[in-house]
């Protein structure tokens, strides 16, 4: 069975958002996957070829005035030389946000990710979790306690610290990295049965 290569590519101010990528980063050990952790404020040459060579690539930002903070649209913008060339064409991606609001428009920036995504032609790979925490019954424990299908949302008070990163967010955040390395394997699989 081929062990699927998943790479994150992700920016944090402040630490926040770091917690969550080394969630993802965690779901994704747990389900077989090789990963590559990437700063995207710090990335170097090698790390760029990483990401060429990832399955699946996870983008993650803070949400900042409303969408992936400036470190990671700068990023975004340099991956335009892939673009070129379509060298990220049939990669798996998806993403994750943190917000100080519940909503904090997130959800834009995760709308943000799967239109980068689509820009390489990459196939955008879902949250997969029905809402949590909408019900009488239901509990702010739940997973997808945000109700976010796109992606893996959470939401941390701007008075904490990185260590108080919400559990249901974390865990929300390691059910992405799960998803994605079982779909880049299943992915695979079925790439060598059509020799695509
Ligand atoms: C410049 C800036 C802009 C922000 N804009 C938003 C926003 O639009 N919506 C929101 O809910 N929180 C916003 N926040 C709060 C951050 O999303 C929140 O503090 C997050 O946990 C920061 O993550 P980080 O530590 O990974 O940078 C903003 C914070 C900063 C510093």
């Amino acid at each position: 069975m081929t062990t699927p290569v998943v790479a994150i590519a992700y920016h944090s101010g402040y630490g926040h958002t770091t917690v969550l990528a080394e969630a993802v980063r965690a779901g994704a050990v747990e389900a077989g996957a090789l990963v590559h952790l990437v700063k995207v404020d710090e990335i170097t040459e090698e790390q760029w070829e990483l990401l060429d060579a990832a399955d699946a690539i996870v983008f993650g930002s803070p949400t900042y005035m409303g969408t992936a903070s400036g470190a990671f649209h700068q990023f975004a913008e340099t991956t335009s030389k892939r673009w070129f060339v379509h060298s990220w064409k049939n990669k798996l991606a998806a993403g994750f946000s943190n917000s100080g609001a519940k909503s904090g428009d997130k959800l834009h920036t995760l709308q943000y990710f799967s239109i980068l995504a689509a820009q390489h032609g990459m196939t955008w790979v879902n949250l997969g979790l029905h809402p949590g925490w909408n019900s009488t019954t239901a509990s702010e424990d739940d997973l997808n306690r945000l109700g976010i299908y796109l992606g893996a949302g959470a939401q941390t008070h701007t008075d904490v610290g990185a260590d108080e990163v919400h559990k249901s967010d974390i865990a929300t955040a390691e059910h992405l990295g799960r998803r994605v390395a079982e779909q880049a394997r299943i992915y695979a699989a079925g790439r060598a049965v059509v020799g695509a």
